[in-house]
This record gives C-alpha cells, structure tokens and sequence, in this order.
C-alpha cells in the first residue's frame, strides 16, 4: 500500500454494531472513518433515483466511480450525508435500501468501481474502516482486523430497536429473516464475501455492551501503540 497510514478494519454482519463502535474508536484516536456499507447503500439510492437498470453492470461501475457523495461534518459533531446535492442521511438507512445495497454489492463491477474511492479514505494519522470486505480486500495490510458478529436474533432486536426510534414500523420476525436473506447473500457471493479475514481479531457481541467491545478493540490500539 502506498498510503502508509495505519488501519484498523471491523468487518461483520448486519446489527453486529460495526458502525457504532468504529465511530467511537476513529473519535477516541481521532482517526479518520469509512462507512463503507454508506457507499453502498448510497449507490442503491442513486440506481433507484436513475431508474438504472442492475443488469447494465457497465453503467453501474460508472455511477459507483463517479458518485456524486459528499460526507459533511456538522457543528454538532454529527455527519451529514449528500447524495447529488440531496441531504440523504436518513433515507439511505431504511432495510429497503440496504437490501437494495446488499444486491448491488454482488456485482464484481460495482465493487470494482467502490474500490479506489475506499482506499482514498487512508489518510495519517489514522483510519477506522467500516464493512464486509475492508480486512479482506480493501486493506488487506490493515494492522488490525476485527470481524464483529453476534446471533441473528439479537442482531434483529438491535435493529428493531434503533428502526422504532426513528419512529419506523417493524415487525421482528420479518426482521429476522431479512438479517438472514442479507446474511446469506453477503456471505455466499463470489466476490468479496463476507468472511473473517486472515489473522482478524473475532469478537462475538452477543451478550457484550457497545462499552465492552470498544475496550477490545482499544487494547488492541494500545498494544500497537497507537494509543
Ligand atoms: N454490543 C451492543 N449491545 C447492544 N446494542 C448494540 C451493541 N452494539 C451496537 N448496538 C446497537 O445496535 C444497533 C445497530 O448497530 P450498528 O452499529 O448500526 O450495526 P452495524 O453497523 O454492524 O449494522 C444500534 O442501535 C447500536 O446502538
Ligand atoms: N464493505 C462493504 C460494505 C457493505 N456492503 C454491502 O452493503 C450492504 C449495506 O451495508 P451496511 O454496512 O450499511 O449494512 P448494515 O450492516 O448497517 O446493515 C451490506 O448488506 C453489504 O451487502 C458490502 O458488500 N461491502
């Protein structure tokens, strides 16, 4: 890798809680973050916006080299998302898109075409990348990997929890078996699928608090003395 700046990658599952606690480490080492699956989910709101057919691979590598994306910080802290100028930040989060996500993120080119745009992300001092793949394929040189999982069923309960709060209807069991559907299409594509990477740190979050899986990954930070 040219870019020589450190990564630690956290990989896993739908819910596992990836994006929460590698928002909280990048903060805590004041490193840079990847929401990879918000590439995702963004170009599956694009192709949707387009009318974009997913048979045209071709097209759809473009628009994922090309995305139109912007990730704003706001005075609060929080980021904003803009999508062709369009503030997306809620609409991207909905299970309709990240399944739509899911499908895209089967197609060779369309990862092909995500590729470069991820690696950018790799700037000093530091970066928390976010996804699938990040261990396996974007930064297989990552100094620390850590795949994220817990059960299908407490993944579900998050997800239920975090959807009512925004006020969104949910019914668990249809819950649980679109967390499976997704699994089992992340899982068994032929590209990048999802797979704890050579050497990746497992930790398994079912009964542990956001707090404690932090920790882990903290004294991970420490024992390469990034912290
Ligand atoms: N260890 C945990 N215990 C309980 N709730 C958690 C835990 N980790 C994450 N959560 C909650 O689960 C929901 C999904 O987490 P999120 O970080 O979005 O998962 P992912 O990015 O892996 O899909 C969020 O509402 C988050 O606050
Ligand atoms: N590095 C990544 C990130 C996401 N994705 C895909 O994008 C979808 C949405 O990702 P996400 O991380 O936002 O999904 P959640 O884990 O938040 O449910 C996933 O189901 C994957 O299919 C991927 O293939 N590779």
């Amino acid at each position: 890798m040219l870019n020589q700046a450190p990564v630690i990658t956290i990989d896993g599952p739908s819910g596992a809680g990836k994006g929460t606690v590698s928002q909280i480490v990048a903060e805590k080492l004041g490193w840079h973050l990847l929401d990879s699956g918000a590439l995702y989910r963004l170009l599956a709101l694009a192709v949707s916006h387009h009318g974009m057919s997913v048979e045209d691979v071709e097209a759809l590598k473009v628009l994922a080299e090309h995305l139109d994306i912007q990730f704003l910080q706001t005075p609060e802290g929080k980021v904003e998302i803009i999508l062709e100028g369009e503030v997306v930040t809620q609409a991207i989060r909905t299970e309709t898109v990240g399944n739509q996500a899911s499908k895209l993120a089967a197609i060779p080119e369309v990862r092909e075409g995500l590729l470069v745009r991820q690696r950018a992300f790799a700037q000093t001092p530091g970066l928390v990348a976010d996804g699938r793949d990040m261990g396996t394929v974007v930064f297989p040189e990552a100094s620390i990997k850590v795949f994220l999982t817990a059960s299908a069923e407490e993944r579900a309960q998050r997800r239920m929890l975090q959807l009512q709060d925004k006020g969104d209807e949910v019914n668990f069991d249809e819950l649980v078996k679109t967390i499976k559907e997704r699994d089992e299409r992340d899982a068994n594509r032929a590209v990048a699928p999802l797979v704890p990477a050579a050497g990746a740190l497992v930790i398994d979050s079912t009964d542990l608090s956001i707090d404690e899986v932090v920790e882990v990954v903290l004294s991970e930070a420490s024992k390469a003395s990034y912290i």
